[in-house]
């Protein structure tokens, strides 16, 4: 089988507190999304969210329908975004070749038929959110990201913030995508910490070496856990969580959103003081 996938259920804020360290990992942390020759998917119920990596090597790989969806290909009905965290390579889509370079994207509109990856070097990580529209397929990148910096180095939280979806670069339905990179001893993600319930997000943590993690929040913030998250290990976030990290060395990382609006700027603020 070259496509695999597992499900996730929605966990509400209760069930989730009452969790040991291997249940939560076990429904939030992804472990296993980069495997060469595969196509692996985490479909969740939170948003209808699927995350996915693909490494397709010397052969290449198909994107293929999986169950979850119901659908005959995997884009009926669905809006896609891949960011290739790997050496350069193409993806085609419909016959039509696109070059997608190290940590560029290509957004893959609904009814997409016929999707390709290659690249012997290449590593797509996959977001994939339902649609109610078709939108063209447009390749992302960094320079034509909306850049946001924030943080300082005395807070360790010195970082850019780069949104490859803005209201200039493409339209979508769902997705929300970007990639936050850090100022050279910075550690501390999305500290001070936020919440939105109108959408869900996901994490893939990325460049980080062997023996490092990223310690990630999770929880709602008077009720927080954390997730020892490594290289190329992606988080699922609850809309009701907050999602804030803090490596023990040098990382980089891509976060997703998909649910009821795409308005970036639309998130409840959590003050330093009400996190427990
Ligand atoms: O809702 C937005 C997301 O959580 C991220 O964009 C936050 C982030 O990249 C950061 O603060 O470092
Ligand atoms: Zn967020």
């Amino acid at each position: 089988m070259t496509t695999q996938f597992d499900i996730r259920f929605a966990i509400d804020p209760n069930s989730a507190a009452m969790m040991g360290t291997g249940e939560l990992r076990e429904n939030f942390l992804i472990d296993d999304l980069f495997v060469e020759g595969q196509v692996r998917w985490t479909y969740s119920h939170y948003d209808r969210m699927a995350v996915g990596g693909a490494v397709p090597g010397q052969d290449g790989l198909a994107l293929e329908a999986i169950k979850p969806t119901g659908t005959v290909t995997f884009l009926e009905r669905r809006e896609l975004i891949a960011v290739n965290i790997g050496a350069a390579g193409t993806i085609s889509v419909d016959g039509v070749d696109h070059a997608v370079g190290s940590r560029d994207m290509l957004y893959i509109g609904m009814g997409s038929q016929d999707v390709r990856f290659s690249g012997a070097g290449a590593k797509y990580y996959l977001l994939s959110a339902p649609a109610h529209a078709r939108h063209p397929t447009t390749l992302l990148q960094q320079s034509g990201a909306k850049r946001l910096d924030l943080g300082s180095n005395a807070t360790a939280n010195e970082r850019s913030i780069f949104q490859y979806v803005n209201a200039d670069s493409v339209k979508t339905c769902q997705l929300v995508v970007g990639l936050t990179q850090f100022a050279p001893g910075s550690v501390w993600n999305t500290m001070p910490a936020h919440v939105h319930d109108r959408r869900m997000e996901a994490y893939l943590y990325f460049d980080l070496q062997p023996d490092a993690f990223v310690m990630h929040l999770m929880g709602e913030p008077d009720e927080t856990r954390h997730l020892i998250v490594r290289n190329e290990q992606a988080v699922l976030s609850p809309p009701w969580s907050i999602h804030s990290g803090a490596g023990t060395g040098a990382y980089t990382f891509i976060w997703a959103m998909a649910g009821d609006n795409v308005d970036y700027t639309d998130v409840e603020k959590v003050g330093m003081d009400e996190l427990l």
